[in-house]
């Protein structure tokens, strides 16, 4: 795995909201639209801040989340809720946002529509991720109902799942999706997350799903 070690968080943010910015710019030179593809939760909100600001031919990107919480965007644990806040913003408003979250009770609902304009966008240009302690990555979760079925090479590119530790249901782009992506970053802080990391790089992808994109992905870390 390719890791990259940083002084401090904010030296992290800058260089890898420079380094997507230098990506997008580089396959929007050769493509007529590309995908950047982000996660969710606490660790990417300076990225995004960074990333919003960079001038870009942002009506060109699809901004598509790695995965959902199944809660309405007024909820706190909104991803698409951060994404407009933190990333779709200034010269970044133009992207596009492709949904990721409808207003039906569960996911499954929504499933059939959701996954169509995620095909549509396929493949990730530039894929963000975080992790979890528990070595998750977008939605799947060590101990998921569905996990083997999202690792599966044949996958769809969006299930929905449930896991005890990811709390409310949750939508999920699958591995084949992930390990397909041009580009691949992974973001994490803290010391908790580096010693997960190199306890999955000797574990089962159903151990330790992060695993999947292991091979392809940069990591970058700050304490
Ligand atoms: O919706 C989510 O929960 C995420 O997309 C998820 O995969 C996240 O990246 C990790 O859980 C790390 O989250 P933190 O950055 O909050 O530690």
């Amino acid at each position: 795995m390719n890791f990259v070690a940083y002084a401090d968080r904010e030296m992290m943010m800058l260089a890898l909201a420079d380094r997507i910015a230098g990506e997008l710019r580089q396959a929007l030179e050769g493509e007529g639209r590309v995908t950047l593809s982000v996660p969710g939760g606490t660790t990417p909100g300076p990225v995004f801040d960074i990333l919003s600001g960079v001038e870009l031919d942002w009506a060109r990107v699809d901004v598509l989340l790695n995965d959902e919480r199944w809660v309405p965007e007024t909820s706190p644990r909104s991803n698409t809720a951060l994404v407009r806040a933190r990333l779709l913003q200034g010269p970044a408003a133009a992207a596009h946002l492709v949904p990721l979250h409808a207003p039906t009770e569960a996911p499954e609902a929504a499933l059939g529509a959701l996954a169509e304009g995620v095909r549509a966008v396929l493949p990730i240009r530039v894929l963000l991720l975080g992790m979890g302690e528990d070595m998750h990555t977008a939605s799947l979760f060590p101990g998921a109902d569905r996990l083997a079925e999202a690792l599966a090479p044949e996958a769809p590119p969006l299930m929905a799942l449930r896991a005890e530790a990811a709390g409310e249901p949750r939508i999920t782009l699958t591995a084949p999706v992930l390990r397909d992506a041009m580009h691949c970053h992974i973001l994490i802080t803290g010391a908790a997350k580096r010693a997960a990391l190199d306890r999955a790089a000797k574990l089962s992808e159903a151990e330790a799903p992060v695993s999947v994109v292991l091979k392809t992905a940069t990591i970058h870390w700050a304490p």
